[in-house]
Order: structure tokens, then sequence, then C-alpha cells
């Protein structure tokens, strides 16, 4: 039998993982933020999945972060900006050869938590699956996907990937976590950032190929400075293929700044320019394009961290 899962967040993605682990049968609770949120998800009777158009509620047990039974594996599925604080809540339960799964897209989040909790293995996980809250506790389950997850020391696979094939979560072992992470961070940054100073779909970015084009040649010197040349290799072919393949989308970015949600730039490109600073690179593109987003998430009065 497989150690039990703690999943921490029953957002969009940690909502998407733990129904469809818990309906394969694998052993897992959800940790709640507080008393107030315990109390509203067992008021909605558990979460609810809807897939291709059908509701489907799955009563998975959840707890509080001071609950006393040991966590030995935590999937952590909070925005990149409460991922530190959550983990911090929960750490005194971490068991000495726990393992702590990261789904936060960008980077920056995941080594601030390897760097504070040394004796837990880390796994990173890039996910491409759509998933949204149509309200607290019902998760739609919007794209489907892919999930890479790896280990940044290289160590061998784990043994609980079967679980996943159990809950039929789409999974690749990443030999190469790192790669996947910085190439979606520039994807990101290339699209994400244009999308939101033009409020646009992602297609009439085609109408800027100049900006995108200077854009990515810059990002690529800093994947290929941070040691990530295959992530820099084709990036904006890549980053055209994604706006046409996504043309009538708005980036999760743009979403985030029309709901009024805190956005994760600081993981994104905030992280892209803080890296070429580190490496002595000049990037005025991205430094510029940092600027003008700060600018216009004060406005809208929102982080801009
Ligand atoms: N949604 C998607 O389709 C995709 C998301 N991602 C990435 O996955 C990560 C998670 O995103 P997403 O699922 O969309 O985010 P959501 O905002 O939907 O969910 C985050 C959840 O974390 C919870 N949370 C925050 N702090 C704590 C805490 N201290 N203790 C317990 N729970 C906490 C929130 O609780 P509360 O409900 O109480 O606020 C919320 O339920 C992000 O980095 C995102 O970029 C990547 C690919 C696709
Ligand atoms: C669609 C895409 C690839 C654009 O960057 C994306 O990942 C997002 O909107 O966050």
């Amino acid at each position: 039998m497989t150690a039990a899962w703690h999943v921490l967040g029953a957002g969009s993605l940690g909502g998407l993982w733990a129904t469809r682990l818990f309906r394969a049968g694998v052993p897992l609770h959800l940790v709640l933020r507080n008393p107030q949120r315990l109390a509203e998800y067992r008021g909605a009777g558990g979460l609810t999945l809807i897939e291709n158009g059908a509701s489907r509620l799955y009563p998975i047990p959840a707890e509080l972060p001071e609950a006393k039974a040991p966590i030995e594996r935590l999937l952590v599925a909070c925005k990149a900006y409460d991922a530190q604080a959550a983990v911090a809540e929960v750490a005194p339960r971490l068991a000495k050869d726990s393992e702590i799964l990261l789904l936060q897209n960008g980077l920056g989040s995941q080594q601030a938590i390897v760097a504070r909790w040394p004796d837990s293995r880390c796994i990173f996980i890039s996910s491409t699956e759509g998933a949204y809250r149509q309200a607290d506790f019902r998760i739609v389950h919007a794209g489907r996907g892919q999930n890479w997850l790896g280990d940044p020391l290289k160590r061998q696979a784990p043994p609980w990937l079967a679980d996943l094939d159990m809950a039929d979560i789409p999974y690749s072992w990443a030999d190469d976590i790192m790669d996947k992470l910085w190439r979606k961070l520039a994807i990101n940054c290339a699209i994400n950032p244009l999308s939101v100073l033009n409020d646009c779909r992602n297609g009439e970015l085609l109408n800027h190929p100049e900006p995108l084009r200077r854009l990515c040649c810059e990002l690529s010197e800093v994947l290929r400075a941070c040691d990530q040349p295959g992530a820099a290799d084709g990036l904006e072919a890549e980053v055209l293929r994604i706006i046409e393949a996504t043309a009538q989308n708005y980036s999760s970015m743009h979403q985030d700044v029309q709901s009024g949600r805190r956005t994760e730039v600081g993981f994104l490109l905030g992280q892209a320019c803080r890296a070429a600073r580190q490496h002595g690179l000049a990037t005025p593109e991205l430094d510029e394009l940092l600027d003008r987003l700060q600018t216009l998430l004060r406005r809208h009065g929102l982080p801009a961290d």
C-alpha cells in the first residue's frame, strides 16, 4: 500500500489531482488553510470535479495544517507566492524521509523550499493541464495536458508514480525538469505580459512580431547563461506556434488581472530579470517589460511582486 498523500491547497490544480487520486483509491487528505475554510469544505460535502460537462462529488477527508498525523508525501498546490508559507505551516509534521511535490509555475518558490527543508526530497512538476474554480470546491477540468515530474538533483524516479497511473493522471518523468520549467517560464514571459499590456487575446500578439522577436532573443540569452541551452533552442518558433494554437485564449496572467487576482509575475518575468542580473546580462527589453507590467499592476491595485 502506497503512503498517504497530503494535498496542500484545494484550488484548481490541487482539486484536479486530489479528485483523480481519491477516486482511484489512493489514500489522501486535503489540508485546508483554517477552520473557516474547513467548515465551508465540510458544508460543501467534498470536492466536485466537472469533466466533459458531468459533475461528481468526492468526499475527500480534509484537515487543518496543525493536525497530528505525520506527512510523508506532500503535494503543494498553492500559487507560487503562497507556497513557502503554506509548507511552513505543516513543516512540523513532515516525516523524516518525506517528499514534497511542487506544482508551482515559474521558478523561485521551489528553490526557496528546497533550501529551507533540505531533509525532504523535493520533486518539481511542470504542468500544462488546465483547470479552474467554478466556485469554492467546484473544479472544472478545462484542458488536457501533460505533467512533467523530475528531481532537480537527478535522483531516480520514485515508485509511487504507479499512483498516477492508477489515477489516470497524465505524466512523464523528466530527467531534465529544470529545462522544462525554464522553457515554460520563458514562453510565459514572452506571451503573458504583452497580452496584459495590450489587453488582447494571445493571437493578436502576432501583430507585434518585432517585440516578440527581441524578447525571445533576450530570454534565450538568459536561459543559456543559466546553463539551460536546451530550453533556449528554437524558443521564438515555439512561442509563435503556441500563440497560434492559443490564438482565441486570454493568457492566464490576463485572466488574473481582469479578475483582480494577484499574478505570479515575481516567479516568471521577475525571475527572468533577476537571473539576468545575477549573470551580469543586460536585458533592456525584459526590464522595460517588467517595469511597464508592474506599473499596470499597481494601477489595478495588485501586488507587483
Ligand atoms: N489552474 C491551472 O490550470 C494551472 C495552474 N498551474 C500552477 O499551479 C499552481 C496552483 O494554481 P491554481 O491551482 O490555479 O491556484 P488556485 O488559486 O486555484 O488554488 C490555490 C489554492 O491554494 C490554497 N492555499 C493558499 N495558501 C494556503 C495555505 N497556507 N494553506 C492551505 N491552502 C492554501 C488556496 O486556498 P483558498 O481556497 O482558501 O484561497 C487555493 O485553494 C500555480 O503556480 C499555477 O500557476 C499550472 C498549470 C495550470
Ligand atoms: C497559454 C500560455 C502558454 C501562454 O503563455 C500559458 O501558459 C498561460 O496563459 O499561462
